[in-house]
C-alpha cells in the first residue's frame, strides 16, 4: 500500500471507491490492520469501553489517549493515523489548541472530534495551525447521556437535516472528513453526496466513502449486545490478519455493510 494521505482519501471519493478504517491502541495489531491493507486506523475513545472496561468512552483522558497513539504510530506502516480527542478536551479553546497539539506530538495525523455545529470555531482555529480535523457527527458517543443511549439520529426529517446542515457548517470551518455514526442509510448518502470531503460511517448505510468499526467488534471479542451495524469477521477467516483482510475486502467490493448492518 502506498502511503494514505488525505488526498488518497479525496482520491478514493472522487474514484467513487471506498476505503475501510478501523480502531487500533496498540503496536502489533495496528501493524496487522496496516498489513491488511486498512486504510485508516483510528485510536478511538472506544478503548474506555474495550480495553478499560467502561460503560461509556467519558472517563478516557488526554493521557491514556496519548500512550495508545504511540504505541499504534510506531506500527501503523503507510496507514493514516486518526485521533480521538476526549470528553471535554473542547472546555475552553485554550485546552482544545493544547490537547490537539499533544495528539499530533503522539503521532496523529488527523484529529477526530465530536461536535455540532458550535465546535466551528474551534476546528477554523485548529485547521489555521496545521491541525486536520474529521468532525464526527450523528450519534457521538461523550454526548450519551444527554442522548440517552447509544440510539440512531436522524431518523425525522428536522434532525436529519440538522445532521446534514452541521456537516456543512464543519466542513467550511475546516473539516477535512466527516464521520457520522448511527444515522439511517438514505442520511448517510445524502450527506457523502452533499459533501465535497470524504465522509466515513459507521451504521450510516453502505453509501458513505469509508467504513469504520471497532476492532474487537470485527473479532468478536466485544461482550454483552453489539450495536446492528457491527459483523464479526473472525467467523469467515482462520485467524485475525485473515479477519482485517476479509473486513478489508468486504468493504472494498462493497460486500459490508449489508443491509442487516443497516438503519
Ligand atoms: N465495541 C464498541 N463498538 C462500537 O462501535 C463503539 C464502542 N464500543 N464504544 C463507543 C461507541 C459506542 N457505540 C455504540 C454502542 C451501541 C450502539 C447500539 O446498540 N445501537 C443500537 C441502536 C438502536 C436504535 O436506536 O434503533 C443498535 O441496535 O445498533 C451503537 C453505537 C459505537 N462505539
Ligand atoms: C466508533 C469510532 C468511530 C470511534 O469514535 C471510537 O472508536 O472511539
Ligand atoms: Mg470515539
Amino acid at each position: 500500500m502506498k502511503t494514505v494521505t488525505l488526498s488518497s482519501l479525496q482520491a478514493h471519493k472522487r474514484a467513487g471507491e471506498t476505503f475501510s478504517c478501523l480502531t487500533a491502541y496498540d503496536a502489533s495489531f495496528a501493524r496487522s490492520a496496516s498489513e491488511a491493507g486498512i486504510e485508516v486506523l483510528l485510536v478511538g475513545d472506544s478503548l474506555g469501553m474495550v480495553l478499560q472496561g467502561h460503560a461509556s468512552t467519558l472517563p478516557v483522558t488526554l493521557d491514556d489517549i496519548c500512550y495508545h497513539t504511540r504505541c499504534v504510530a510506531r506500527g501503523k506502516g503507510q496507514s493514516l493515523l486518526m485521533v480521538d480527542l476526549p470528553f471535554m478536551s473542547n472546555s475552553s479553546q485554550e485546552r482544545l489548541l493544547e490537547d490537539a497539539g499533544a495528539l499530533m506530538r503522539a503521532g496523529a495525523e488527523l484529529v477526530k472530534v465530536e461536535g455540532e455545529a458550535w465546535m466551528a470555531d474551534g476546528i477554523r482555529e485548529l485547521t489555521r495551525r496545521g491541525v486536520p480535523i474529521c468532525a464526527h457527527l450523528g450519534l457521538t458517543p461523550q454526548t450519551v447521556y444527554q442522548l440517552g443511549g447509544y440510539k440512531v439520529q436522524g431518523r425525522d426529517a428536522e434532525r436529519a437535516t440538522q445532521i446534514l446542515e452541521d456537516a456543512r457548517t464543519l466542513v467550511a470551518a475546516g473539516a477535512s472528513v466527516i464521520l457520522l455514526e448511527c444515522v439511517p442509510a438514505s442520511l448517510g448518502r445524502a450527506i457523502t453526496e452533499a459533501l465535497d470531503v470524504p465522509v466515513i460511517g459507521i451504521g450510516a448505510g453502505p453509501d458513505t466513502d469509508g467504513q469504520i468499526l471497532v476492532m474487537h467488534d470485527v473479532l468478536g471479542v466485544t461482550h454483552g449486545r453489539v450495536p446492528r451495524f457491527v459483523k464479526n469477521f473472525m467467523t469467515e477467516a482462520d485467524d485475525i490478519p485473515g479477519a482485517f483482510r476479509r473486513y478489508h475486502e468486504d468493504v472494498k467490493a462493497r460486500r459490508f455493510p449489508a443491509e442487516e448492518h443497516c438503519f
